[in-house]
């Protein structure tokens, strides 16, 4: 295969973001986010580009406190697995994280061995103390409420492994 290129996600990227997430969300592996969401954090992606100009991969960070974020929405594109775009994805989601002096990395994920190899470690319990739940609790992103894993998003994180970087 010819190489890719990673950069910053578009508006004009957020459908084929959409298109590469909607079979995940089929299959309970990955939350759905209407187009509206999407547009709205578009900042907050980095894509992976074939040098046709197709889009074969996305990835986002989500700040959640001052030293904490979350890689969501990691996705490539089947037909270029394991090439080595998910870690260029990610690399560039840890770039950006600490651009924006980060220090620690959330996800939760079916994908173990992957965020293993790059770093992550499976946490159990809380990481944040009782101060910031508290703070994080208000918020009415769905994806903070997994991270606190609140009772109503229990079926959505079934099976799911809850992990943690430190940058
Ligand atoms: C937080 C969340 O978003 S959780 C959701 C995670 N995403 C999903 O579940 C959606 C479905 N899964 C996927 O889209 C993909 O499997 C991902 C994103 C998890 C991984 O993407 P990939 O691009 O296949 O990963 P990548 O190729 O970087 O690494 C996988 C392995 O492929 C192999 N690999 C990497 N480069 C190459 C290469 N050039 N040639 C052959 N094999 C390679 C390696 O074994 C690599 O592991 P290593 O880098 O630790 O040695």
């Amino acid at each position: 295969m010819t190489q890719y290129r990673i950069r910053s996600a578009r508006s004009a990227d957020v459908r084929g973001i959409r298109d590469l997430l909607e079979p995940y969300v089929q299959r309970r592996i990955l939350l759905g986010k209407d187009l509206v969401v999407l547009y709205e954090a578009v900042q907050q992606f980095v894509v992976a580009e074939a040098p046709d100009g197709t889009l074969i991969g996305c990835g986002a960070l989500h700040v959640m406190w001052e030293d904490l974020g979350e890689v969501r929405t990691l996705i490539v594109a089947d037909e270029w697995l394991h090439h080595g775009v998910g870690r260029a994805i990610v690399e560039a989601l840890e770039d950006n994280a600490r651009t924006l002096g980060l220090t620690r990395l959330f996800c939760l994920t079916f994908e173990v061995d992957f965020f293993t190899r790059r770093g992550f470690t499976e946490i159990g319990e809380q990481v944040v103390d009782p101060d910031v739940y508290s703070q994080l609790v208000r918020s009415p992103d769905e994806g903070i409420a997994e991270f606190l894993d609140l009772a109503h998003v229990k079926p959505n994180t079934l099976g799911n492994t809850r992990m943690l970087k430190t940058l």
